[in-house]
């Protein structure tokens, strides 16, 4: 692969010759015309996009240690390797009898057994438990052979018989089973604990570990690449300049990667140079599974991500190995974020994120994080949603669907509300952080009014 060493006209990317000289640069009416043909494609749509996409670039799987599987994604069916419990035992100390025994007992008249032996968790019983006779029984022990009922031990009191060996008083009737958990109660042999794509979660540790899985197959760590596009952009340790601003979609971005069960490369801030964008890229591209910019993916003269994009539906990006390059969409009718980018390009996912704060993570949300999901397996990757009454009214008529961050409260009375947060422009950023979710407003001539019941995407 060639490096973009700034005079030539083309890099490489495996293979892939890539223009550096733009439409723009060529000032021929044919750019104007490229510049404005983005067909806006409806969100749902666009996610269908991605998410087939996805399907087709599915990441790999490895084998990690059980104490170190939480967070990740499962690549494999997780089946039960026992019957579970794998013995029937006791859910209590006390002791194990016939149920038949004692099903008279009380306390004004209990039932004596002769104790015939005693077993601890762990251990098993040397006798069998016969008609007369109570084995002595803690929790989590194998119940005993002939025993089928444990009464617990403050229903009972010891005693000594006439010929000097132990026995029990059963105060209390038993019935047959009672506190005893029966072999394969919860879980039986080949049964399955877990699909693949299921987040390990405390809760699925503890059923590996019983089932003896000390390493666990799970979905590599994908890596993605983050690029931030915008000659105006600082470092985020940089003194402000006259006319720029930091740059805070990277890191913005790379924790909402980290959110996705993946790992950030954070590859800085890029020049608005289309040269200087596909060098950058094909340096990473190597490392990268899947790669996200912010920035320049308007109409604007350095708007240098529609420059790729429009090459890329040249045809420019696709080599006579791979015939895998192309575009998704790169518009969407959606607010915030309508010049949001998709494109596969020799079977990687490339996102051009728009570089407003607030278009940038709606974008994520709602095509990176299903991709992300997706090629770690998930079925359910789009965003999940819930139902709330709007608090305010959103009065403006859209012909694009909208993403309004909003908060959610809980009444009292059980309602939950959905109540937007003011400075939500796609340039503002304070209602990201204050955001629970984003409300749906569907495009139309109306917008939505306060008390209507609406869709809210539930944000991680
Ligand atoms: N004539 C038109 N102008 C614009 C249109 C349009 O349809 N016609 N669309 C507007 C919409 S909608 C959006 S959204 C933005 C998209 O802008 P870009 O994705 O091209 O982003 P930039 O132009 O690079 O930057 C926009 C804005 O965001 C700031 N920015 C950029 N990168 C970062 C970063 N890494 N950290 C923080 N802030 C960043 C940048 O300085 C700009 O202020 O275009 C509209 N224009
Ligand atoms: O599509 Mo933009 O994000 O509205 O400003
Ligand atoms: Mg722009």
């Amino acid at each position: 692969m060639s490096e973009w060493n700034g005079t030539e006209e083309r890099v490489e990317i495996n293979g892939v010759k890539v223009p550096s000289e733009l439409e723009r640069a060529a000032g021929n009416g044919n750019e104007q015309l490229g510049r404005f043909n983005r067909r806006a494609v409806k969100v749902e749509e666009a996610q269908q996009r991605v998410l087939a996409a996805a399907e087709g670039l599915r990441c790999g799987s490895e084998l990690v240690p059980l104490h170190l599987s939480g967070g990740r994604r499962l690549a494999q069916t997780m089946y039960a390797s026992s019957d579970w419990p794998p013995f029937a035992r006791s859910g209590l100390d006390g002791y194990a009898v016939r149920a038949a025994d004692v099903a008279q007992a009380s306390p004004e008249q209990p039932v004596t057994l002769r104790v015939v032996d005693s077993v601890a968790a762990g251990g098993l019983a040397l006798a069998a438990v016969e008609t007369g006779t109570a084995v002595r029984i803690m929790t989590g022990a194998a119940v005993p052979e002939g025993a089928d009922a444990v009464v617990m031990l403050e229903q009972t009191a010891e005693a000594i018989l006439a010929d000097g060996s132990a026995a029990v008083l059963i105060k209390r009737a038993g019935l047959p089973g009672q506190n005893i958990a029966p072999q394969g109660e919860e879980f039986r042999l080949g049964g399955a604990l877990a699909q693949p794509g299921t987040l390990v979660r405390p809760g699925h540790i503890a059923l590996l570990g019983t089932f003896g899985y000390a390493v666990v197959p799970v979905h590599k760590r994908l890596r993605v690449a983050v690029f931030a596009t915008g000659s105006e952009l600082l470092p985020v340790e940089a003194s402000l300049a006259p006319g720029q601003i930091r740059d805070s979609n990277s890191c913005m971005v790379a924790a909402m990667v980290e959110q996705s069960g993946a790992v950030p490369l954070i590859c800085g801030t890029l020049p608005d140079e289309a040269g200087a964008v596909a060098a950058a890229l094909a340096r990473v591209w190597d490392e990268a599974d899947l790669i996200v910019t912010t920035g320049g993916v308007s109409v604007g003269d350095f708007d240098v991500m529609s420059e790729i994009f429009r090459s890329i539906k040249k045809g420019s990006w696709t080599s006579d190995q791979h015939d895998l390059s192309k575009v998704l969409f790169d518009r969407v009718a959606m607010r915030p974020g309508s010049p949001t980018s998709a494109a596969v390009i020799n079977g990687k996912l490339l996102f051009a994120l728009s570089g407003n704060p607030g278009a940038c993570f709606v974008g994520f949300e709602l095509f990176v994080r299903p991709a992300l999901l997706r090629l770690q397996g998930v079925e359910e990757a789009l965003p999940r949603t819930v139902t709330a009454q709007l608090h305010t009214s959103i009065d403006k008529s859209s012909p694009h669907d909208r993403f309004v961050r909003t908060r959610l409260l809980h009444q009292p009375d059980g309602r939950l509300l959905a109540d937007p947060l003011a400075f939500s422009k796609s340039s503002m950023m304070a209602s990201i952080a204050d955001a629970d979710g984003l409300a749906v407003i569907p495009s139309g001539s109306k917008g939505a009014e306060a008390g209507e019941m609406i869709q809210v995407i539930l944000l991680p």
